[in-house]
């Protein structure tokens, strides 16, 4: 059954693809442009080098982002211990803060930390990780964020067979059992967001889709296009 009260596909480019050293303008270059309205959400990787074996930004650059840009960010914290440092993600003024269910024995008191801090509260899964053991506790959640690639790097190989899960969380969500946005992180390109939107995804994540090329705010228009056309002809 189709869901009326479906927000449009969102575009969230990842800045791991881009130049760390230039991070404000580049959050502006995927801003509003002549070819693309702009982008729905800014995504921020923290990294901590145990959850995964790569090492980010943390609080301090989360801070100077949100002071350059009005655009929402949405920080995927794959890190472990969310319980102590996802909280104040929100509290800083990011607008959606996910946290891994790998990472934690409570994701309900992390969500509600979370929303308490007045976040939305993402739960991210690995491509491994099962959606059943979660069903019962995603009405705690804003956004269900399902890892497309194994977290940690950017520029990896999309894998379509984590869109079952996507299909199934659609299938409850459109049916009216639950009410979040689905989110899609890795290996999104333009080769590869039809069957993810085919399958239900909301948001997508792409890093080095968008800032792999010169121009990236043609890129973000290009998949916003691309995912568009799908959900029109569901
Ligand atoms: O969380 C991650 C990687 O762990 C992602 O957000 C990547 O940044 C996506 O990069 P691409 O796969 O789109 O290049």
């Amino acid at each position: 059954m189709c869901n009326p009260g479906r927000p449009a596909p969102m575009i969230a480019p990842s800045i791991l693809s881009a130049d760390f050293a230039n991070l404000a303008a580049e959050v502006a270059a995927v801003g509003p442009s002549d070819v693309d309205p702009g982008v729905d959400w800014v995504h921020v990787d923290v990294m901590d080098n145990h959850f995964v074996p790569n090492l980010t930004l943390g609080m301090p650059v989360v801070e100077s982002l949100l002071k350059a840009t009005d655009i929402p960010l949405d920080c995927h914290l794959m890190i472990e211990d969310p319980g102590r440092w996802a909280p104040a993600y929100a509290e800083a003024g990011a607008y959606n803060v996910t946290f891994h269910a790998e990472a934690t024995d409570d994701p309900i008191s992390v969500g509600r930390d979370i929303r308490a801090a007045g976040g939305k509260a993402g739960l991210a899964i690995k491509p491994g990780t099962p959606l059943e053991p979660y069903l019962e506790i995603l009405r705690e959640f804003d956004t269900l964020l399902v890892m497309s690639v194994e977290p940690g790097f950017g520029g990896q190989k999309f894998m379509p067979e984590v869109l079952d899960k996507v299909r199934a969380i659609r299938t409850k969500i459109d049916s009216g059992d639950l009410r979040l946005l689905v989110e899609i992180d890795g290996g999104i390109s333009a080769s590869t967001i039809e069957e993810a939107a085919e399958a239900g995804v909301d948001c997508f994540v792409a890093g080095s889709a968008v800032y792999g090329g010169d121009d990236p705010a043609a890129r973000v228009a290009d998949l916003r296009r691309l995912a568009t056309q799908v959900r029109e002809n569901q």
